[in-house]
């Protein structure tokens, strides 16, 4: 097996963290991306929508591993988009991985995929798929992580197995930390919403990209490994409202103090989203408190990472006040007065 591998979506936030693990273990590394924001020694870059087939063939040439880790954000909430690239798009990755004789897939899934808004407590692999997805984000990766499991073949030589992270953070993270500062800065951050009690995992990205480069690693056409989902967590639940407040007097900004109840402020986000939608054609504005939002905040949403231990040899490498430190050490510009 060569060292030389590809990953698509590798000048996203994780994506960015992985190709630079990847080139400290020997990696030589082909990204591809919609966008090209870095240059690094060792990395070939392809620039390039990865619904386009013939646009995706030349960055899969002599690779034998591919790492999945592009979609569009969360944030977008376009239906359409997740369908193209997280559906059709992620079709098309199989196809030309496998028209380019890639040996491995990786792919980026989510822990997610099983949520639907009610508390989730040491959730294993084998819980049902979310049956009804809060967002089209979900939708559509329920989808796509069925789709690359079910394309493992050891007979053609093609195995894959997902990933599935939760809340990732870490330098560079372009969602978690500049959202709750944003919020923050407009007022809005002085409520917890429920009694502040529910547990959930916040991962540093360094755990995730070392669960990616151990499955990578392991995946052979004898190991449990093949066709498998695999929960990645800092294996550390915490107090969502605990983390939230951390992150932000860390930064220099108050924690919230005053409970909001759960179900009112789950309604008011699911009218604001209502009307949000029925005026797209008119006005667009984007509520920060989306239902799924909400529902992140206000329930119990931890994973146990036990298959991955076991199967992978998985084990943090970051612990969570360590990744938090570092986390808020590389936000300057995004701390209060600056
Ligand atoms: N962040 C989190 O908490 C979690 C993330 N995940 C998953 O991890 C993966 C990485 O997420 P993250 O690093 O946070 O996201 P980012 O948005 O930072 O990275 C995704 C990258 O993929 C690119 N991309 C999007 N669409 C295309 C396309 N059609 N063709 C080529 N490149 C494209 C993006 O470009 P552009 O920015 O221009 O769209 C971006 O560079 C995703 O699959 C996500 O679903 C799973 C669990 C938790
Ligand atoms: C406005 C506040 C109530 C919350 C601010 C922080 C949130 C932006 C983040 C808290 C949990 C995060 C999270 C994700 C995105 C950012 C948060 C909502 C994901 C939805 C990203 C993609 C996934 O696959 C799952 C993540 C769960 C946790």
């Amino acid at each position: 097996m060569n060292k030389r591998c590809a990953v698509i979506g590798g000048s996203g936030f994780l994506g960015r963290h992985l190709v630079e693990k990847l080139l400290d273990r020997g990696y030589s590394v082909s990204v591809f991306d919609i966008r090209q924001i870095y240059v690094l020694p060792g990395v070939t870059f392809h620039q390039g929508d990865l619904c386009d087939r013939q646009a995706l063939l030349p960055a899969l040439k002599d690779v034998s591993l591919v790492f999945h880790c592009a979609s569009p954000a969360p944030a977008s909430d376009d239906r359409g988009l997740f369908e193209r690239v997280n559906i059709q798009g992620t079709r098309t990755v199989i196809q030309a991985c496998i028209e380019a004789g890639v040996q491995k897939m990786v792919l980026t899934s989510s822990a997610s995929v099983v949520f639907e808004g009610t508390d989730i407590k040491n959730g294993r692999e084998d819980l049902p798929y979310a049956k009804k997805p809060i967002d089209y984000y979900t939708e559509t990766k329920i989808e796509q992580e069925k789709l690359v499991l079910e394309a493992c073949d050891k007979e053609k030589g093609f195995l894959t197995v997902a990933i599935r992270p939760h809340g990732i953070f870490g330098p560079r993270d372009p969602q978690l930390v500049p959202i709750l500062v944003d919020t923050a800065r407009r007022g809005k951050m002085k409520f917890i919403i429920g009694d502040g009690t529910n547990l959930v995992d916040f991962t540093f990205v360094e755990n995730v990209v070392h669960g990616h480069i151990l499955a990578a690693e392991r995946l052979r056409p004898d190991s449990p490994a093949c066709g498998k989902a695999y929960h990645i967590t800092n294996d550390e639940p915490v107090r969502f409202w605990d983390f939230m407040s951390e992150v932000l007097v860390g930064l220099g900004y108050a924690a919230p103090r005053y409970h909001l109840p759960y179900f009112l402020v789950y309604g008011l986000a699911l009218l604001l989203w209502l009307l949000a939608l029925i005026l797209r054609p008119l006005v667009s504005f984007k509520p920060t408190f989306t239902p799924m939002r909400v529902a992140l905040a206000g329930t119990h949403h931890y994973y146990c990472c036990d298959r991955a231990k076991q199967d992978l040899g998985y084990k943090p490498v970051v612990g969570l006040k360590d990744g938090i430190t570092r986390t808020v050490q590389s936000y300057p510009h995004l701390r209060k007065g600056a």
